[in-house]
């Protein structure tokens, strides 16, 4: 092989040294000057120092761990396959299997990360590799390579570098040692890439610097979200690692891998409790379908299957049987995006904050307490002349005998208990003309009786308290009067047509658990609510009886609140709800997705609109163009986003690309006036499925939680974005959906919110 090494110094003391091979591939290597090496356990080598010792060592040890893994595999595939009835023979079958699944799994890319940690008392650093799969050695259950969920995985993550001994904590206890070093690698298809030295005790670089981080974070994406098991940064670990019966809320900034970081929870906790949850009870709650499917390529990265994902909205519709439909949630976002003097005010009067509520959900409590003292219907069955079931007795058996059982199951006991008390009063009846009779008449009655004991769906339950012709007697006046006038009428109106709106979910499926109770299929072993600022705290606190030991994972950020007419203001209104001792609060400050001038552009947007904005991001060292202001409005609009298109599109690699814009409508707008300049782009409206990439057009609501290579904000205008939160907040999620560069386009005036921003992170051209 034909090797070529070019080495050159770069800030920080690092060289960087490639090698190409008959220019087919380039492999890197970045190296602290003052490599020392030592030896190892292996029985490799020293690395006496220099680039290519390292590479050289990285590659033989590739080597050896291929034909050990080839081995291994092939072993066991020469293995035949049990298929008999023995217990213990089954067992290690299935141990093969999972042996067999592992290491075809792993084959491609081994391992990602090389620690040589040290452990106090023992002899010499050990390297440990670590990959997305633990695989054991062919001839012995030593490991091969780490598992990256092992404690002692954790260390690759948490150690910041220094001198002083690190720890990690381990099934025995806390383990204390040195690290040496930590060594990030690529290997594709067998083939190592990039080996990047990111500590060396014996070196300069004394703390773990970010350049392998960085050279991920350049990279272009595709159209789904990947793992991050190579680069997961310390604070994103703490999440990752923390206990399961918590229920941890995450305060993170825009790009600060909250989601990534949820669904690496989830392997997590599945391979660490691994006796105790089931990834099949698991459950992830996203804002849209196409969000669902642009995070779906995580978890079958990191080996985990068969996590529900769903919608609330969906999830909520199944367990009604369908007896009801959302209403057109289309309307709803064009009433709270509109502009101008149509723009609706947000405040707790707002349907979504009223009836999200703990008091709507008190108030319902209390309803359903009522309905349950008054159900049974006010009398006694008398099935014959002569002959009564009390009252007093039918109530009895109702709130004493079957008081543990949801309301209308109980009512079917009861009713079923009233059939088995008319047959043992028959069979007293000696005359059979008499009996006869008795048993028709009885018949008659019962079911006259039945008829009078209303059998509610949560839903027909839910509408009667909305119902403006005839309150049902368990509603007080006082209670009645709870729900504004306004609210109630179209709430009654929307439920004539069976419709239904977000906030109604909770308050059905509440209904639903009292009339119904809650199935064992339908308690989660762990719950995962993305975007959560989104959610209210009546949602969480329906999940939360849907939830095993109030296992959590509840993230999102406040200053991406952009449904603030349904979602929290202020974290406490979920984190309250769970004890203090078993519920954690996290925030994430760093965001890795955009480059530096978009963070402080964005940041500068937020604080031209939100007073108080909560934390601002913080970005990681990656430097871009900066931020571009165009002045470009009206006709002349679309046929300058069809040249940036263009000129995305012609560039080597082009990635995703997305125009965003304010309203479904103008989205609509510019779709067809770009496609009359000759400029196909993919439309993203409410109701879409999938992502497919490429260059795309998007109201921001449905851009949020994606990410594009490039984002073209258009219409910034000071008539569509006021220097008002609600808007800052729009613009923020906007601007944050871009990783490597931004521009925004304005007609007459800028937006307040854009129009002083100064600094070299941003530049204004026509
Ligand atoms: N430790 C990391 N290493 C590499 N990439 C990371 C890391 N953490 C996050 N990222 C990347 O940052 C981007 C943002 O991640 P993610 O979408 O999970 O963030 P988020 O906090 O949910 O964002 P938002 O709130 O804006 O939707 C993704 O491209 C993700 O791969």
């Amino acid at each position: 092989m034909n090797k070529q090494t070019d080495a050159m110094h770069t800030p920080g003391s690092m060289h960087i040294a490639s090698f190409c091979c008959h220019g087919e591939r380039s492999y890197d290597i970045v190296y602290p000057c003052h490599f020392q090496g030592f030896t190892n356990d292996w029985g490799y080598r020293t690395v006496e120092s220099g680039l290519q010792n390292a590479y050289q060592e990285e590659l033989e040890q590739l080597n050896h761990t291929i034909r050990d893994m080839d081995a291994h595999l092939e072993a066991l595939r020469a293995t035949p396959v049990y298929t008999g009835s023995d217990l213990t023979e089954q067992v290690l079958e299935s141990i093969r299997e999972g042996k067999r699944r592992n290491l075809s799994q792993a084959m491609p890319e081994p391992y990602f990360g090389r620690l040589d940690f040290h452990e106090s008392g023992k002899a010499g650093p050990t390297p440990l590799y670590i990959g997305k799969f633990g695989v054991e050695k062919a001839d012995s259950p030593e490991l091969l390579v780490i598992d990256w969920r092992a404690p002692v995985a954790s260390l690759f993550y948490s150690f910041t570098g220094g001198t002083e001994s690190a720890v990690y904590d381990s099934p025995e206890g806390a383990i204390e040692g040195l690290v040496y070093l930590k060594r990030n690698l690529v290997i594709r298809k067998q083939i190592l890439q990039r080996v990047v030295d990111t500590f060396d005790r014996e070196g300069d670089a004394m703390a773990v610097t970010d350049e392998f981080l960085l050279y991920r974070l350049g990279e272009n994406k595709d159209n789904k979200l990947r793992d991050i098991v190579s680069t997961i940064q310390a604070e994103q670990d703490a999440i990752i690692r923390a206990g399961k019966n918590n229920a941890l809320v995450i305060q993170g900034v825009a790009g600060s891998g909250k989601t990534t970081v949820a669904l690496h929870r989830l392997a997590y906790l599945l391979y660490q409790y691994r006796d105790q949850v089931k990834a099949e009870k698991m459950i992830i709650f996203a804002p849209s379908r196409m969000f669902l499917d642009y995070i779906s390529g995580v978890l079958p990265e990191l080996g985990v299957g068969h996590i529900q994902q769903t919608t609330f909205a969906d999830w909520a519709l199944e367990l009604l049987d369908q007896e009801v439909k959302l209403a057109d949630p289309a309307e709803r976002l064009r009433y709270w995006f509109a502009v101008g003097p149509k723009r609706p005010v947000m405040d707790d009067s707002a349907p979504g904050r009223f009836k999200g509520s703990l008091a709507y959900m008190q108030w319902l409590e209390s309803l359903l307490d009522a309905y349950e003292q008054s159900a049974v219907p006010d009398a006694d069955f008398l099935p014959w002349e002569g002959k009564k079931l009390p009252r007093a007795t039918i109530r009895e058996w109702f709130h004493v005998e079957y008081k543990h059982e949801p309301l209308m199951k109980r009512r079917e006991r009861v009713l079923a208990r009233m059939k088995r008390w008319i047959e043992i009063e028959l069979e007293k009846v000696w005359e059979v003309h008499l009996r006869k009779e008795y048993k028709k008449k009885s018949g008659e009655k019962l079911r006259a009786y039945t008829k009078s004991w209303t059998a509610y769906t949560p839903f027909t339950f839910y509408k009667e308290l909305f119902n403006p012709d005839s309150r049902p007697a368990f509603i007080s006046e006082e209670a009645a009067a709870f729900v504004p006038e306004e609210l109630r009428r179209a709430t009654w109106t929307a439920a004539k047509k069976k419709l239904v709106h977000t906030e109604d979910f909770a308050p059905l499926l509440y209904i639903r658990q009292r009339f119904d109770g809650i199935h064992g299929d339908l308690r989660f072993d762990h719950t995962v609510i993305d975007e959560a600022q989104d959610f209210s705290p009546f949602q969480v606190a329906l999940l939360a009886m849907h939830t095993k030991n109030g296992s959590f994972s509840i993230l999102g950020d406040l200053s991406q609140g952009i449904h603030a007419y349904q979602g929290i203001h202020d974290w406490h209104e979920m984190l309250d709800q769970f004890p203090e001792d078993s519920r954690g609060y996290y925030t994430l400050n760093r965001s890795y997705r955009s480059t530096m001038e978009i963070i402080y552009f964005a940041n500068e947007v937020l604080k031209n609109g939100v007073p108080e904005p909560p934390t601002l991001a913080v970005p990681v060292f990656r430097s871009g163009d900066p931020v571009a202001l165009v002045q470009a409005g009206g006709a002349a609009l679309a046929g300058r986003l069809a040249e940036a298109i263009a000129a995305h599109r012609s560039r080597e690699g082009a990635g995703t690309l997305a125009v965003l814009a304010r309203t479904e409508e103008r989205c609509r707008e510019l779709h067809a006036e770009l496609a009359a300049a000759g400029c196909a782009v993919n439309l993203i409206v409410p109701g879409q499925q999938q992502y497919e990439g490429g260059v795309s057009i998007v109201p921001i609501y449905m851009a949020k939680g994606l990410e594009f290579d490039t984002v073209l904000l258009v219409d910034v205008d000071a008539e569509y974005y006021g220097a008002t939160p609600q808007d800052a907040k729009l613009l923020y999620v906007g601007c944050t959906r871009a990783l490597h560069e931004l521009k925004l386009y304005y007609g007459a005036e800028p937006s307040p919110l854009v129009a002083d921003v100064e600094g070299d992170f941003v530049a204004r051209g026509k």
